[in-house]
């Protein structure tokens, strides 16, 4: 069987947020069908979207898996209630978020999975770890490299 590439964007801004981080690619690592490949460094970031919140540590995981991205989903959804993510608030704080970013080429638009993430070419506080660990990666559908976006985007930002 062979084995994707995907990309996992994690974020965590409550509680003991590197302990969170560490937990949740553990609990990846030992899921079977999923190895964690590649890891980037974790970033302090300022909320985005909804403000009135703590500062965000973010990462991004690249992993080989032989797992289909619905199954990978339900995974990430697993541990994100493992760690007992709560949904209070729906851009609230929280202790862990695992998104799937990129599976392989693919582009998937089904009810409970959007894939390449819809939000992840306006993120810097994705586009950045993820250029440092895959930067020639093409986003499908955008035809431009995850180090291309995470330019675009440092350039959206103002200038202080
Ligand atoms: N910096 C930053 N801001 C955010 N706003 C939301 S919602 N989120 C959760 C995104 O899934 C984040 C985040 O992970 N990092």
């Amino acid at each position: 069987m062979t084995e994707a590439i995907a990309y996992i964007g994690l974020g965590t801004n409550l509680g003991r947020r590197m302990a969170h981080l560490e937990k949740a690619l553990r609990r990846l690592e030992d899921r079977n069908g999923v190895r964690i490949t590649q890891l980037s460094s974790v970033y302090e970031t300022a909320p985005v979207g909804y403000l009135n919140q703590p500062d965000f540590l973010n990462a991004c995981a690249e992993i080989k898996t032989t797992r289909s991205p619905m199954d990978l989903l339900h995974i990430l959804l697993d541990v994100e209630q493992e760690l007992h993510r709560v949904r209070r608030i729906r851009w609230g704080p929280r202790t862990i978020d695992l998104d799937l970013l990129l599976y392989d080429d693919r582009i998937i638009q089904e009810e409970q999975l959007v894939v390449p993430h819809p939000r992840m070419t306006d993120r810097s506080f994705v586009l950045v770890p993820l250029a440092e660990i895959a930067p020639d990666v093409v986003i499908p559908g955008t035809g431009q490299t995850v180090a291309w976006w995470a330019e675009e985007r440092k350039q959206g930002s103002e200038v202080v």
